[in-house]
């Protein structure tokens, strides 16, 4: 197979090379697909990109392809067979996705006129996260199995991953990492902040290696804690910390396969109406930003799409940033600024983070947008005509000043317009509010008898919003892909408040799959911590000890 490659300026034509990898702060680069899988977060704080996006030049091709087939190619152009070599990347893969549910892994179903849905809660906890993350258990495995052979005792590479969640990265990983030899994992949630089915489907995992811990506080301070353990070089280093949310970049290119996949599912079921090249519009429900930037890179390396939609819940400082070009954690635009955090009547903590009806979503600051802040600005840098390493060294200092602010004045911008108009060429972005997403749960079902998840209703919100913009525009009108990111069951509150009153609808026998009954009286592992990361840091120290001390 032969693959353009596009340096984010030229392109050529050569076989791919060996994917290199930098670090959005411009600390690192150079960096091998191991380093970086394993490293997770770059030593500056930044976030590990590929120094070139290669261009997909055959990606009409694929097509026909299963899910399993389309995923190897997609990946191929990042990983090199010198890294993994070709059927291993093959017999990865598969093993990845024998666990889904679904026949065709990531399903695409017509909703409702120019709406469909993608649906990718088949895999084992029942959200998005697992396409990735199942994949990820496997990649740390095959690592480390190739790291490990031979050696023994202390010589062996334990890698000790630790990641925060607000509720759906963390039973994926776990169910990803469970009983993986050389993998301890610590998964930090913000305790009563997640669904009871989110907490039960991470603590009721009893492996040894598995970790949970509930934080006093919110998700953004579980992030922090995380970010602050990768800062810290003695842990780093003696503990060999791993990352599994999507600051770790196999997460992200895991879930551009089906970006690609839906794309050809609807050339597929339309074929009369849908050729291959026309273009589509992907609505995402988006908190940390790494779901939406997936596709982000399935357009740059060749897919048609018209736009991105982001749709936030009520913690909004993405869309925001889209209105105004100012990227704050304390509003000062927009429906939360005025009155007050609570403007809603949504809760809203001290902290500024709202409680909503999709709490997975409820993030203050999305730690993904750093990827596409670098991209925004090399393309910026760009434009004054220097050499390549200039554009990137021009990136990465942009970037490393933008999120300095973001840290000492809690935000930064307005944006130079250049950079904002550059944003909105590819993304528009919504804003659904809590009765907005029950209104969409409660008029989707009335109208075509489909149970979403409150997050996807946020999605497909979002989606209608855009169907009738196409509309007013007079514009012929694209089809809508709105990502579907979890199974209604993990959120039976929302779920339940917006459906009580329609007739026949009943819970248990509509929505509830087998697999989550009797959940709730199963033994469960979890031990509460403070909000402050040193103690994390030392309980952390002290269970891996005595992991391996049970180990070897
Ligand atoms: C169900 C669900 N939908 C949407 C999101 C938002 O995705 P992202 O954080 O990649 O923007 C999350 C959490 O990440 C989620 O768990
Ligand atoms: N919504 C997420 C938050 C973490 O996001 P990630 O994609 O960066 O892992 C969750 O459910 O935990």
């Amino acid at each position: 197979m032969s693959n353009g490659v596009v340096t984010n300026g030229v392109s050529s034509h050569a076989q791919t090379p060996s994917q290199r990898y930098l670090s959005t702060r411009g600390g690192d680069s150079g960096l091998s697909f191991e380093e970086v899988v394993l490293k997770g977060l770059a030593s500056d704080g930044g976030l590990y990109i590929p120094e070139a996006i290669p261009e997909a030049t055959q990606w009409q091709s694929w097509k026909d392809l299963s899910f399993v087939d389309l995923a190897f190619n997609v990946l191929s152009l990042y990983i090199s067979p010198s890294e993994i070599p070709a059927e291993d990347l093959k017999d990865l893969i598969r093993r990845s996705y024998a666990t889904f549910r679904a026949e065709d892994i990531t399903p695409l179903v017509h909703l409702q006129d120019s709406i469909h849905l993608l649906e990718l809660f088949h895999g084992p906890t029942f959200a998005f996260k697992d396409v990735a993350l199942q994949f990820l258990g496997n990649l740390f495995e095959y690592f480390l199995v190739r790291r490990n052979e031979g050696k023994t005792g202390r010589d062996r590479y334990h890698l000790t991953v630790v990641g925060a969640t607000s509720g759906d990265t963390g039973s994926a990983a776990i169910y990803g990492l469970r009983g993986k030899k050389d993998v301890s994992v610590f998964m930090l949630h913000p305790k009563g902040r997640v669904s009871p089915i989110q907490e039960l489907q991470m603590t009721t995992v009893l492996d040894p290696n598995v970790h949970n811990l509930a934080v006093t506080g919110n998700f953004d301070n579980c992030q922090d804690i995380v970010k602050a353990l990768f800062a810290d070089p003695d842990i780093n280093s003696t503990l060999k910390l791993g990352a599994v949310n999507s600051i770790n970049w196999a997460r992200i290119l895991a879930q551009t396969v089906y970006y690609f996949y839906s794309y050809f599912s609807l050339a597929r079921q339309q074929p009369e109406s849908f050729k291959i090249g026309d273009k589509v519009r992907f609505s995402v429900p988006s908190g940390n930003f790494g779901d939406i930037l997936a596709g982000y890179f399935a357009h740059r390396m060749g897919l048609p799409v018209d736009k991105f939609v982001i749709a936030t819940n009520e913690n909004d400082i993405l869309d925001r940033f889209w209105k105004t070009g100012k990227y704050e954690k304390k509003p000062t635009y927009g429906p939360s600024a005025e009155g007050g955090l609570a403007a809603d009547g949504v809760k809203a903590h001290e902290d500024g983070v709202k409680e909503t009806l999709s709490p997975a979503m409820d993030i203050l600051v999305s730690s993904n947008f750093e990827r596409l802040l670098w991209f925004l600005a090399y393309e910026f840098a760009s434009s004054a005509g220097m050499d390549d390493e200039w554009n990137k060294k021009q990136a990465g200092q942009e970037v490393s000043a933008w999120l300095s602010d973001l840290k000492t004045k809690g935000g930064f911008g307005p944006v130079y317009q250049d950079v904002l108009e550059a944003a909105r060429r590819t993304f528009e972005s919504e804003r659904v509010s809590d009765q907005e997403t029950l209104d969409t749960i409660q008029s989707l079902y009335k109208e075509v008898g489909y149970v979403l998840d409150p997050h996807t209703a946020v999605g497909v919100e979002a989606a209608r919003r855009s169907v009738r913009r196409v509309v007013e525009s007079g514009m012929p009108m694209v089809p809508h892909i709105s990502l579907s990111t979890a199974h209604p069951a993990k959120f039976a509150g929302a779920v339940t408040l917006a459906l009580k009153d329609e007739e026949g609808f009943e819970f248990n026998s509509k929505v509830l799959p087998p697999e989550f009954v009797g959940l709730d009286q199963k033994e469960k592992r979890v031990k509460d911590v403070p909000n402050e990361w040193q103690a994390v840091r030392d309980l952390v120290k002290a269970e891996v000890e005595e992991e391996l001390k049970g180990a070897r």
